[in-house]
């Protein structure tokens, strides 16, 4: 842990500004706060010192990892801590009605984007990205993160859960005003601490939508993807790493739903309408739709 500095305890992370430039904000959250020691702020939660030293260090071990080869950056902030603590945001007083979140998962390439696509037409369920959430973020002018994400998607590493997780429920929560209560939540969670995290804090997930792929068909969708998608990761050496990472780190949260009977397996190697219908009878016979 390098972004605190003695006296100085990191009491609670939470990103809450939807605007740009402020996607980890204390403001207008009561309780995130410092606790400070001697020599603190007099008592005076300074809601922004905590948070920019965490980016700024962040940056900084980027770079500084970059520069020297050496081992990726690491989070600042011990992912396997409960440094997210709360209860779920949906249901509570202040979002009273539930949601019902569907999680995404399969190796890159598997497809999950576009079967979210179809759903979101035929069903009218709001398609949330993480990939695509970081890759906005990145590309937000003065984000204080933008070069932390960019090193880990080339690296196809998984972004410290703070970050994400508090773009995923800005945007949750930008949805739910609007009227809307289902989701799919596309390639996450990736790692079992945004698991956990998150059925602590937003809501829990109904059910994982898992596709099943060989490798070696998701290389070459990938190869193929990459010739347009102009996305940093498209490209051999990245998908590497990528199928690395999913087998390593993500694998445990689908075998972690998997025991809680919560995951329907389908197989992505067929033509996208013959995976379509499958994933469609499967919602049904679960009462997703
Ligand atoms: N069933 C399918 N058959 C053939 N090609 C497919 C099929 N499903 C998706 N594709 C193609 O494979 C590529 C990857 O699909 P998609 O972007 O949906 O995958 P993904 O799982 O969301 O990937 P990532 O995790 O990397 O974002 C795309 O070019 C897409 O058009
Ligand atoms: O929860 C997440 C989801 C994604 N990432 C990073 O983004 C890239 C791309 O994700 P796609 O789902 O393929 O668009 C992924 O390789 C990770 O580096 C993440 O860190 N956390």
């Amino acid at each position: 842990m390098f972004a605190t500095k003695p006296g100085v305890r990191f009491v609670r992370p939470v990103v809450k500004s939807i605007g740009r430039n402020q996607i980890l904000s204390c403001r207008s959250i009561p309780s995130c706060h410092y606790s400070t020691g001697a020599g603190g702020q007099g008592g005076k939660a300074n809601h922004f010192l905590p948070l920019t030293l965490l980016g700024v260090a962040a940056v900084g071990l980027t770079y500084y990892n970059m520069n020297n080869n050496t081992k990726p950056p690491t989070p600042s902030i011990d992912p396997t801590s409960s440094t997210i603590q709360g209860s779920p945001l949906f249901p509570s007083e202040k979002y009273p009605e539930a949601i019902n979140v569907v999680f995404v998962l399969g190796g890159p390439g598997s497809g999950k984007g576009t079967q979210c696509s179809k759903l979101v037409k035929d069903y009218k369920f709001v398609h949330l990205s993480a990939g695509d959430l970081l890759r906005k973020e990145k590309s937000t002018p003065g984000s204080e993160f933008g070069d932390l994400i960019d090193h880990y998607i080339k690296e196809g590493l998984i972004v410290p859960q703070e970050i994400t997780i508090q773009l995923l429920k800005n945007a949750i929560v930008e949805q739910y005003d609007k009227g809307n209560r289902k989701f799919l939540v596309d390639g996450f969670p990736r790692k079992m601490d945004q698991a956990l995290s998150f059925e602590k804090t937003v809501s829990e997930g109904k059910l994982v939508l898992y596709f099943q792929c060989p490798e070696e068909v998701m290389l070459q969708r990938l190869l193929n993807r990459g010739k347009t998608s102009g996305r940093s990761d498209d490209n051999l050496e990245s998908i590497k790493k990528r199928f690395t990472t999913f087998i390593q780190t993500s694998m445990p949260v689908v075998e972690y739903f998997d025991d809680q009977h919560k995951v329907v397996k389908v197989d992505c190697n067929e033509p996208v309408d013959d995976v379509y219908n499958h994933v469609v009878s499967q919602f049904k016979e679960k009462n997703i739709i």
